[in-house]
């Protein structure tokens, strides 16, 4: 039923994670967004660039504020005012037909297409957005009558069934009211429903928050067994780093609307190499292995509208020196060996290593501020 994954190179790692980035789906290439209008705007993406993979679970991590659910909105166009794209492109390649969409250049019928067949979104808090009055199974069944009207409403109730069994309910449940459902169920709902009509990119924004840390895992252990057997890519967002180092293949970390980091999971678990990562790092419990002291990071994430000048980490970082306050990092590749794909925005990444206690043992080499 489902594509498989066959077309990209998808070397699983010791961990359990895809170590390639293969063909991209989607590029997010130069993305600004501004809320309101001039001295007021707030600066709420600044040139974000990233790269989705076909087959890849992408996740991007970062404090409350730091732009992530705007990437989301207007990376597919759903960018609601006083959001207003200032800059950049977004570019959907899909691998099945070899189509190539300017997701900025479409017009809304093309949008409404694209919608759920290429790219679907499960947003914040979704698994409240299911209407109370009507039977789940009606609701499935409506998205796909949409989107397939050439088919039976008989083959949209098979696959409705189908689709609540691949996310772990009972097909029986078709007739059940959303109020008869579990959150955690809800949320499996609305993830089937994202995936009703095979997409190649399912955006999911915070899909688990809202649950326990029980059924958090079930879900995102189904989400990774359905990602194997489907091969559709996924941009995962949260502000718990832990628990993409369980589920991402990839991990971008974002900070006052940048991209302040880029590596695979194993990497930025094992070597975080901004300062802010490995804060971020330390700021969750670890899933797995010993427990260990958190100790977050000091202090709040800067005003989006009167950004400090240089690296917007700098009034927070414990290793600012000279350059941080007056020049503004740019995300660029390391340089090192075997550290192909990882980039990081910071002015001490070259020769240097942070270890987060409990994640890695890695001697820190801090440099000492210059006078
Ligand atoms: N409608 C709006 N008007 C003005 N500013 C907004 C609006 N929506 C978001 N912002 C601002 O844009 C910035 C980014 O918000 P966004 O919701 O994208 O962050 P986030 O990382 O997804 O946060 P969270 O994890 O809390 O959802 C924040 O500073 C926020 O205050």
């Amino acid at each position: 039923m489902g594509q498989r994954v066959n077309k990209v190179d998808t070397a699983v790692t010791s961990t359990g994670h895809r170590a390639a980035v293969g063909d991209p789906v989607l590029e997010i290439r130069n993305l600004s967004v501004d809320y309101g209008y001039d001295d007021s705007a707030v600066h709420a993406l600044r040139d974000v660039s990233l790269t989705l993979g076909v087959g890849e679970v992408l996740g991007l991590a970062g404090e409350s504020g730091c732009g992530k659910s705007t990437l989301a909105y207007a990376a597919t166009r759903l960018l609601p005012p006083p959001g207003v794209i200032t800059g950049g492109d977004v570019i959907f390649h899909s691998s099945r037909d070899d189509r190539r969409l300017d997701l900025f250049a479409m017009s809304d019928d093309q949008l409404r297409a694209s919608r759920w067949d290429d790219m679907a979104i499960v947003f914040q808090g979704a698994m409240n957005s299911l209407n109370p009055v009507y039977r789940v199974g009606k609701q499935l069944i409506d998205v796909m009558t949409a989107h397939r009207p050439d088919r039976s409403r008989g083959q949209h109730r098979a696959r409705a069934k189908e689709l609540l069994e691949m996310v772990g309910i009972s097909p029986d449940r078709i007739n059940s009211y959303p109020h008869q459902l579990s959150g955690g169920m809800r949320q499996r709902v609305m993830i089937a429903m994202a995936l009703a009509l095979e997409p190649q990119v399912v955006i999911m924004d915070e899909p688990t928050t809202a649950l326990d840390v029980v059924m958090q895992r079930q879900i995102v252990e189904q989400l990774v067994k359905l990602r194997n057997e489907l091969g559709f890519s996924v941009i995962f967002i949260t502000h718990d780093v832990s628990l993409l180092i369980e589920l991402a293949d990839r991990i971008a970390i974002m900070y006052a609307g940048q991209i302040i980091e880029d590596a695979t999971a194993d990497d930025l678990y094992r070597r975080p190499r901004h300062p802010y990562t490995y804060g971020l790092l330390n700021s969750f419990p670890p899933l797995h292995g010993p427990r260990r002291e958190l100790s977050g990071i000091p202090g709040s994430p800067p005003d989006l509208t009167a950004l400090p000048a240089g690296c917007p980490f700098h009034p927070r970082c414990p290793h600012a020196f000279d350059p941080c306050d007056g020049k503004r990092p740019e995300l660029q590749g390391t340089g090192r060996e075997g550290e192909g794909h990882r980039q990081v925005a910071c002015f001490l990444h070259d020769g240097y290593e942070v270890a987060v206690p409990g994640h890695l043992a890695i001697a820190p080499k801090p440099r000492e501020k210059s006078s």
